[in-house]
């Protein structure tokens, strides 16, 4: 069965046909703006026999590959404002693929499925639980496809055997997230009710206090649309440098003195730490670290900041590894109790099993 993968990310739009793990064709649009005629293209020159889509919020509802019918799109549609970067441009590929290539199944993935089995004390809000149940207020958790894939594939790596263990997985990207994994199943996770929580990104702030939050509405006068916008896509490393949110140009800034920039990655690397800590604590130890994403994949510096601070749980990089890693590797230290691995994010394979298990029922 060869599968087309569809993953929409907050920027890009990247499509990968696949016949078992072979790459048939793809495409990386770096900047999409969620038009149909990419996909058009895409499939009138390659066809396929199963689309898979990356939808990042999954709701209450979808907690595994569903093949899509009209009232599985229209409830995906009514999570739009969980997840206002992503969830209208899954939804733009998802309609742009139904109404080309109606006989075709399209399957929704989505990246919330992987932490539905979150236990309570992890998924839970301590607001009132009337509000918590009449609103399905919880932490949902998202980057699920990577973080699956990426566990999987850094046991593989460096010789553990897969799903057993306690296993960190850092998805550093455009977006960011960690997930605590006991024994293949998600344990704790940095990202909440929206992919605005947790750790500190390119445009997105991250955790902020909630006092913070009234305080600019309240007290400043801050339209909450507004002040909306301005968390989720002129903040974080982007907010902090006043330039770019792209840590390559947080980087080069900072190399040529730019004050800005290095505070913007000195607050990028502890909020990194503040959590990688925190989700080793409810782990109780750590077996293995995983880096995937790009800034996870391309970034030496970062991951050697992450894996000094686990220093106290065993965690030891190998320096030249590190360095020299391209593609997926084991950058462990001799001897060290923990193993860490650098795994290519590659939401495409995830996409592509689990579309075929659907449609195989
Ligand atoms: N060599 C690199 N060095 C630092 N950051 C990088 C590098 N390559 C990619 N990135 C960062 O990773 C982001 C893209 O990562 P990716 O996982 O593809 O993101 P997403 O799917 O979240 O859009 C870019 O926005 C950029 O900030
Ligand atoms: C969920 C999320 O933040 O996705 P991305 O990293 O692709 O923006
Ligand atoms: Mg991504």
């Amino acid at each position: 069965m060869r599968v087309l993968t569809v993953n929409a990310g907050s920027s890009s739009l990247k499509l990968v046909l696949l016949d078992g793990d072979s790459v048939v064709a793809h495409e990386h649009l770096e900047r999409w703006d969620g038009e149909s005629e990419p996909i058009r293209r895409f499939l009138d020159e390659h066809g396929a026999d199963a689309i898979g889509h990356r939808v990042v919020h999954g709701g209450t509802r979808i907690v595994a590959a569903t093949v899509a019918d009209d009232e599985v799109v229209d409830y995906l549609a009514s999570l739009t404002e969980l997840a206002p970067l992503h969830q209208p441009r899954a939804l733009g590929g998802l309609r742009a693929a139904r109404s080309i290539d109606p006989d075709t199944p399209s399957v929704v993935c989505v990246d919330t499925a992987f932490h539905a089995g979150l236990p309570a004390a992890a998924s839970t809000y301590a607001l009132p639980r009337e509000w918590n149940r009449k609103w399905s207020l919880r932490r949902y958790g998202f980057h699920g496809l990577s973080h699956s894939y990426a566990v999987v594939r850094g046991a593989d790596l460096v010789g553990l055997p897969p799903r057993q263990g306690r296993v960190l997985s850092c998805h550093l990207g455009a977006g960011a997230s960690m997930a605590a994994v006991r024994d293949g199943r998600c344990a704790d996770t940095t990202m909440g009710f929206t992919p605005e929580e947790g750790l500190v990104m390119n445009t997105r702030s991250g955790t902020v206090d909630p006092g913070l939050i009234g305080y600019l509405i309240n007290v400043k006068g801050v339209a909450a649309h507004e002040l909306f916008d301005v968390l989720a896509k002129r903040s974080g490393l982007a907010g902090l440098s006043g330039t770019s949110g792209d840590l390559r140009d947080v980087l080069t800034a900072r190399s040529e003195g730019d004050g800005d920039a290095a505070v913007a990655f000195d607050v990028y690397r502890r909020s990194l730490v503040r959590y990688a800590g925190a989700m080793v604590a409810v782990l109780g130890g750590l077996d293995l670290l995983v880096f995937t994403g790009g800034i996870g994949e391309h970034q030496p510096p970062v991951r050697a900041a992450v894996g000094e601070a686990l220093s106290f749980a065993g965690v030891a990089l190998d320096p030249q590894r590190n360095e020299a890693a391209s593609g997926d590797a084991d950058i462990t230290a001799v001897g060290a109790p923990v193993r860490t691995a650098v795994v290519e994010a590659r939401e495409d394979l995830e996409i592509a099993r689990q579309t075929r298990a659907a449609v195989e029922g």
